[in-house]
């Protein structure tokens, strides 16, 4: 699982389902490798805590530790944790990586915790939130305000394959590819009250990503125009909800008025990366919902 667009909506719906069902104890006595090139939170903590509520036992390794690409190459990480794990889970800075790894290890899933173009856990979780608060995916209405990343195109992915429109707005520079922007439903603009318009969701991330510092000034300056904030927010559609990753600046890319306010739903999304995590390695584990 590197990308929400390798996946068919069959298997996202199925992951769906896992991750508002039982799951049984498919990792009984199995661990699953959660291998961290940069920091996280959210991931760590989801990905850990779904492991033990599928039986297994995780183990974090932080990329120093094993030396990928310096002491060992990837391909020998990735088969020598596949010796001992039933899941091989990264997070790393280059998708190339994660790749190298799952033609290496073959028959054990290499699951995408984070690269520099996807977070399809993330995205799945982002489906289930829009799933539980608006009825169905199908029909509903994303608008992304910000930066055309990792986060963005997962959820992009995702949503154009269970049938949502999915609008981002970004300033020039800053949007999709052609093979990210064609996606069926998937449109772009740099207009972000134009995107907002109507929208069932509104979501945004931080402008500078992980690993961007040395471009933040021209980052911070571009994006400018593009907070949401609650003037933003009137645009869309009255039962709105506001959607962020996390973590978030407040006065960035999205006003504390808004991440703290009544149309905020970033705590049930935070707790779905759990639900999610859970649904997603049961799914790679072979449980049918
Ligand atoms: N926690 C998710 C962080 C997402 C952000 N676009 C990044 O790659 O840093
Ligand atoms: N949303 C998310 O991936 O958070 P972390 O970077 O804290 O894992």
């Amino acid at each position: 699982m590197l990308t929400l667009a390798e996946m068919s909506r069959e298997t996202i719906e199925a992951m769906l389902s896992l991750a508002e069902g039982d799951c049984g104890r498919p990792l009984e006595g199995k661990g699953v490798a959660l291998l961290f090139e940069k920091p996280s939170a959210r991931t760590r903590h989801s990905m850990e805590m779904a492991v033990v509520a599928l039986g297994g036992h995780p183990v974090y390794v932080r990329a120093d530790e094993v030396g990928i690409g310096g002491r060992e190459s990837v391909e020998d990480i990735a088969r020598t944790l596949a010796c001992y794990h039933a899941i091989v889970a990264a997070r790393v800075k280059d998708h190339g990586v994660l790749e190298a790894m799952q033609a290496a290890t073959q028959e054990t899933p290499v699951l995408n915790m984070l690269s520099d173009i996807a977070h399809p856990l993330q995205g799945l979780a982002d489906l289930l939130t829009i799933k539980q608060l608006r009825g169905s995916i199908e029909g509903a209405k994303i608008a992304f305000i910000g930066d055309g990343n990792n986060v963005a195109r997962s959820l992009a992915e995702g949503a154009s394959k269970l049938g949502a429109e999915f609008v981002l707005a970004a300033p020039e520079g800053y949007a999709f590819e052609e093979a990210t922007a064609s996606l069926p439903s998937v449109s772009q603009t740099d207009d972000p009250a134009a995107a907002t318009q109507g929208a069932d969701f509104v979501y945004t991330d931080v402008w500078v990503s992980m690993g961007q510092d040395g471009e933040g000034e021209a980052r911070r300056e571009a994006f400018l125009p593009y907070q949401v904030d609650e003037a933003l927010m009137a645009h869309a559609d009255e039962d709105a909800k506001f959607l962020h990753c996390l973590p978030a600046i407040r006065g960035q890319e999205v006003s504390a008025s808004v991440i703290d306010g009544p149309q905020s739903a970033v705590w049930r999304q935070a707790e779905n990366r759990l639900h999610s995590a859970r649904g997603a390695m049961a799914y790679l584990l072979g449980v049918q919902p």
